[in-house]
């Protein structure tokens, strides 16, 4: 077998943006291109952070990062390296490609001191040998909205919806959203640039749908929230069957969500609405009158990774006082493997390196998976991924790594 292409991954310079683009979409599936979205993905490329493989004069593999900002429980802002662009060549395919840039960039965030990686995985079964577990869900639906009724809190009622132009409107929910980010783990500041993510809207994506629509919520002259939709008309043997699809719903205050969620349940002429990306613990799931014709979905969404153990566990806090030694297993990253102390509470943490005997036997994977909440410990290790060591550490673990919020990450990149 011919390998004689330079394995060490190259940083990408700019004027070889486009086959590196191209590249990617070959891979997956070489769908449609749209010129928007490349001109999008250009202007927010890394270039210092994005690399190929090449053999001679081709592309044979791409990767990037983006230095993204995440919430983790307790509201701290940690620097994580977004991975992102993951592609090899099919004519290249199983001879370590990956492995090779997955390096560079681990090592990379790691000398930038970025305590945590994160990424959406095309398949599951990718990313784990590189120590990046499933960390957080989304839930999806189909409301037949013919059917299902909302009940809805106090004060939606002083909640005023109004159609705007979604570029028009991008300020006022941009101001939302950043409202919302310290709340939520997960949730990534927005990096400069990447509102404009949010009004990519190319006509060859939409499927037969309208373009983007956006209302917004507002209470005494306030916005309060946001919703952005499309809508598609649909007729059936017993008239209209329409679809409305949700792309982005926000709201300060539950008044604010249920006032947006009984919008797109009214539009007239539609009788599905579609929901995808959405954060697991959604109040409209308890308000519906019929969950069942809600057709709800769970599926697994981000995949985190402890770049520094340390780091990373003394940057969150925990719900219930912990004190326990975990033994840490990371064949990739070398320098987190041990035993680590962790010390902590609702106010604050430390995790520093020891000697004394283990807790919890663990690899780095299940600890990116149960670091933002969504995860508990104590399934990890029913599903034998844990090893209690010390009598009522992995209660006590479990129990201090939760999170009264759903973690989410909140959009693909
Ligand atoms: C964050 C993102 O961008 S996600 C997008 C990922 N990209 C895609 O899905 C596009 C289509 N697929 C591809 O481009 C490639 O198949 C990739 C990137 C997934 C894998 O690249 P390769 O260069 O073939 O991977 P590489 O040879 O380095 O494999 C490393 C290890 O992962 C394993 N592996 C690679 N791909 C897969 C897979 N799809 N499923 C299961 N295992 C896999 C390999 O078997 C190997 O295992 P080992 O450590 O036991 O030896």
């Amino acid at each position: 077998m011919g390998t004689e292409y330079a394995m060490e991954p190259r940083t990408l310079r700019p004027e070889e943006f486009d086959p590196w683009w191209d590249h990617v979409v070959r891979a997956f599936g070489g769908g449609s291109a749209p010129a928007e979205e490349r001109a999008l993905d250009r202007s927010l490329t890394e270039f210092e952070r994005s690399m190929a493989v090449w053999d001679t004069d081709a592309i044979v593999g791409t990767a990037g990062a983006f230095s993204f900002r995440m919430t983790v429980p307790g509201g701290a802002v940690v620097p994580t390296a977004g991975v992102t662009m993951v592609s090899v060549s099919a004519t290249h395919r199983r001879r370590g490609v990956l492995r090779s840039m997955m390096r560079r960039l681990l090592d990379e965030a790691h000398a930038k001191g970025e305590p945590l990686a994160a990424l959406f995985a095309s398949e599951p079964a990718i990313y784990g040998r590189f120590g990046f577990g499933a960390a957080t869900q989304q839930l999806g639906a189909e409301i037949d909205t013919a059917r299902v009724g909302l009940e809805l809190p106090e004060g939606t009622d002083e909640v005023r919806v109004r159609y705007v132009s979604p570029a028009e409107a991008l300020a006022e929910c941009e101001a939302v959203y950043a409202a919302l980010v310290p709340g939520r783990p997960g949730m990534l500041s927005r990096q400069p640039g990447w509102e404009r993510a949010e009004l990519l809207d190319p006509e060859s994506g939409r499927e037969g749908a309208s373009a983007l629509q956006c209302v917004l919520a507002e209470r005494g002259g306030e916005v309060t929230g946001f919703a952005r939709f499309r809508t598609r008309m649909g007729w059936g043997p017993s008239g209209h069957d329409g679809t409305v699809t949700l792309e982005t719903l926000a709201g300060l205050d539950p008044a604010t969500e249920g006032a947006l969620w009984r919008f797109l349940f009214g539009i007239d002429l539609m009788t599905t609405l579609s929901v995808r990306g959405r954060p697991v613990d959604d109040a409209w799931q308890h308000q519906v009158s019929d969950v069942r014709r809600c057709l709800l979905r769970l599926r697994d969404a981000g995949y985190a990774r402890l770049v520094d153990v340390g780091a990373a566990l003394s940057a969150r806090t925990y719900l219930a006082p912990v004190d326990v030694v975990f033994e840490v297993e990371d064949d990739f990253c070398p320098w987190n493997a041990g035993r680590w102390r962790l010390t902590g509470d609702t106010k604050g943490a430390s995790c520093e390196r020891t000697e004394d005997a283990a807790d919890l036997a663990l690899s780095v994977r299940e600890l990116g998976s149960a670091y933002l909440g969504g995860v508990s410990l104590l399934s990890l290790a029913a599903a034998g991924r844990v090893r209690e060591l010390r009598s009522g550490a992995l209660t006590e673990a479990s129990v201090a790594f939760g999170s009264a919020v759903a973690p989410w990450l909140p959009h693909g990149f």
